[in-house]
């Protein structure tokens, strides 16, 4: 995350570090917990590290230097990947990550609600975006969990910042003019969070952008509530 601020424990408790372990292990996505054994992310942390066997799901998290040999995560059982997903700037970057054994839900690890189709065009006025991403373009994954709260920006104002892509009904974007405030590489498949009512949803998932927190180019999120029905079935 760039321009963002530190998140206190239990702050986001459906964030999750999705972590790939081969020789090394590394950070690689965020994701979001939506029941006791699913997560959501992006499809396009799956690009490369296709099987299940490799990841490491960890929970109720804040930083990343609480991670070692002795910190108890989840296995993955399955990945689900959107079967129209290409690549993220073509959109359908979304996909499910099954895990091998039920979570308790506790303060620090729970689900976030998903809107509903119907909520698709409901207008959020308070949305974070969260992550161990990149604080600048040349940078590196944060140790404390970051957050920083982003405008929603219109879908024709993002059409217009980016004339090589299609911004269609099934991507969000959110930005500043000014840039300053952005997702960054390492925050993908992490949660776009909007408060609604004193409920939070799940709106956007960490999809891609030029460069980060550029002025007048937004960030583009995959939209959630196009998915609900998906989602739905995929996962029960
Ligand atoms: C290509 C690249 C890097 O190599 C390093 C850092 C950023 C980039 C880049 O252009 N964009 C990006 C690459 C990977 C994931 C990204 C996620 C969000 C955003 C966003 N601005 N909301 C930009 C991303």
């Amino acid at each position: 995350i760039v321009g963002g601020t530190d998140s206190s424990p239990g702050e986001w408790p459906w964030q999750v570090s999705l972590q790939v372990k081969l020789t090394t292990q590394k950070h690689l996505c965020g994701g979001s917990i939506i029941s006791d054994r699913w997560i959501l992310t992006a499809a396009h942390c799956t690009d490369g590290y296709e099987s299940p066997n490799i990841w490491r799901v960890y929970t109720g998290i804040l930083k990343q230097s609480e991670i070692n040999e002795d910190t108890p995560f989840f296995r993955v059982q399955d990945i689900v990947i959107h079967p129209q997903y290409v690549i993220a700037e073509t959109g359908y970057d979304i996909a499910l990550m099954k895990l091998d054994k039920p979570m308790n839900f506790t303060d620090f690890q729970q689900p976030i609600c998903l809107p509903s189709k119907e909520e698709a065009n409901t207008v959020y006025t308070s949305c974070w975006v969260i992550g161990w991403g990149y604080a600048k373009e040349r940078g590196q994954i944060t140790d404390i969990l970051q957050k920083a709260n982003i405008p929603l920006v219109s879908k024709e104002e993002c059409q217009s910042r980016y004339q090589e892509q299609t911004i269609n009904n099934k991507v969000i974007c959110a930005g500043y003019k000014e840039g300053g405030k952005d997702a960054c590489k390492g925050d993908s498949g992490g949660p776009l969070s909007c408060k609604h009512e004193q409920i939070w949803y799940l709106v956007g998932i960490t999809s891609w952008g030029e460069g980060c927190a550029r002025p007048e180019l937004p960030g583009v999120y995959t939209k959630v509530a196009e998915y609900a029905e998906w989602i739905l079935e995929k996962t029960t």
